[in-house]
Parts: C-alpha cells; sequence; structure tokens
C-alpha cells in the first residue's frame, strides 16, 4: 500500500461508474440542517485538482471535482447557508457557512469556455455510480498549499499507479476546449 494518499475517494482504488447512473444528492457536512444539492444526471471529466481553491477533505492533497450542466443543480434544502467563498475567482464556490464545504462551482461569465457548466464533488453523496476520476490536474500546485517539492515523484507516480494520469493544468481536451473557444472567439477558427 502506498504511503501517498491522494483523496479518500481514490486511495483504495477507484470503482466504476454507472451507465445508466441518473444522479443523486450532495450533502454537506453539518450535523443539522444541512445544505442538499440534487444533481440530476451523470457528471463529466471528474477528476482530482491539486489546485489551491477547490475543496478538499480534511488531511487530503487533492481535492475530487467534476462537471455537470448548471441545469441540473438544484438547491434543495438550506440554501440560505450558502455564500460564494471568494467572489473574484472564475468558479463561484458556493460553500456551506457552518461547515465549509463547497456544494457547487458556478462560472457567470457567459463569455468562459466553461459557461453553462458547475463544479460538483461527488463524494458528497452516499449513491453509487458516479462516473469514477479520469485525470489529476494542477499536480504542481499542491506544493502552493504546502506539500514538499521533493515528494513530487512519489505524488505522479502514485497518480500514474491509480490510473489518474497527472497533468499541470487541466487534461489535453480540456486545454484543447478552452483554445477552442478562445480561438472560435477570434474570428480565427470556424466550425469544420
Ligand atoms: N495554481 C493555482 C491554479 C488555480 C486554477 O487555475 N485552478 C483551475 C482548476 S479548478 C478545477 O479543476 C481553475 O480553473 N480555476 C478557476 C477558479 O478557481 O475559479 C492554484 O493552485 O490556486
Ligand atoms: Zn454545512
Ligand atoms: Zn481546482
Amino acid at each position: 500500500m502506498s504511503t501517498v494518499h491522494i483523496h479518500p475517494a481514490v486511495d483504495d482504488g477507484i470503482p466504476p461508474g454507472d451507465p445508466g447512473f441518473q444522479g443523486g444528492t450532495l450533502t454537506c457536512r453539518c450535523a443539522s440542517n444541512p445544505v442538499t444539492v440534487q444533481i440530476t444526471g451523470q457528471v463529466s471529466y471528474n477528476h482530482v485538482c491539486g489546485c489551491t481553491k477547490c475543496w478538499k477533505p480534511a488531511g487530503s492533497l487533492f481535492s475530487q471535482v467534476a462537471v455537470v450542466g448548471s441545469d441540473h443543480v438544484k438547491v434543495a434544502a438550506n440554501g440560505d447557508k450558502l455564500q460564494v467563498v471568494d467572489p473574484a475567482t472564475t468558479i463561484g464556490r458556493h460553500a456551506c457557512r457552518e461547515c465549509g464545504v463547497h456544494m457547487y462551482g458556478r462560472i457567470e461569465n457567459r463569455e468562459h469556455p466553461f459557461y453553462g457548466l458547475d463544479f460538483v464533488h461527488t463524494e458528497l453523496s452516499r449513491e453509487p455510480g458516479w462516473a469514477p476520476p479520469e485525470f489529476a490536474a494542477f499536480v504542481s500546485s499542491i506544493i502552493e498549499s504546502g506539500a514538499r517539492p521533493e515528494n513530487m515523484g512519489a505524488v505522479r507516480a502514485r497518480l500514474n499507479e491509480l490510473g489518474l494520469p497527472p497533468y499541470d493544468a487541466l487534461s489535453p481536451p480540456l486545454m484543447d476546449a478552452i483554445s477552442t473557444h478562445v480561438a472560435k472567439s477570434r474570428g480565427l477558427l470556424q466550425d469544420a
């Protein structure tokens, strides 16, 4: 067993997703009056993220975060406890002000390549069958949270062992999607 702990949802092996999965309910960590968010449908591009902004469980090097259409995300209970962590970030992370858990991240900028997609943490749901993480993003960024630079080789080796190819930005298909959006917005690229 590796001594490198990536995230509790992947450290003991990654459970497969259910192709017929219909969604589930995310619940914050409050013992009473928890915030709940209903997700109708499966998530995409699930990944572990090393950035300093995504919510990580205590002691975890990475967050686990996926995207889903904003129209499939609905606050179901105790939404009055939600507040945006940092209004200056691209992704407005709506967190429970009591327990600190991020319930969903939303992009309000209509020009952003990922406008219309929300960022969610599927481990907040008890339902099995969510699409599993596929890659590791912003790996070098864990150093910004205090990880030791000399351990990065071991971290990347563990990610590869888990089948989560490590990238220091998003995955190549997502980075290509961002650049395609930018090129189209500049009139440099037309649909094929
Ligand atoms: N080194 C920085 C990187 C932060 C960053 O750019 N994070 C990405 C990925 S978050 C989900 O994968 C991002 O898109 N951020 C936009 C935002 O946070 O609003 C750091 O670690 O802070
Ligand atoms: Zn809470
Ligand atoms: Zn992140």
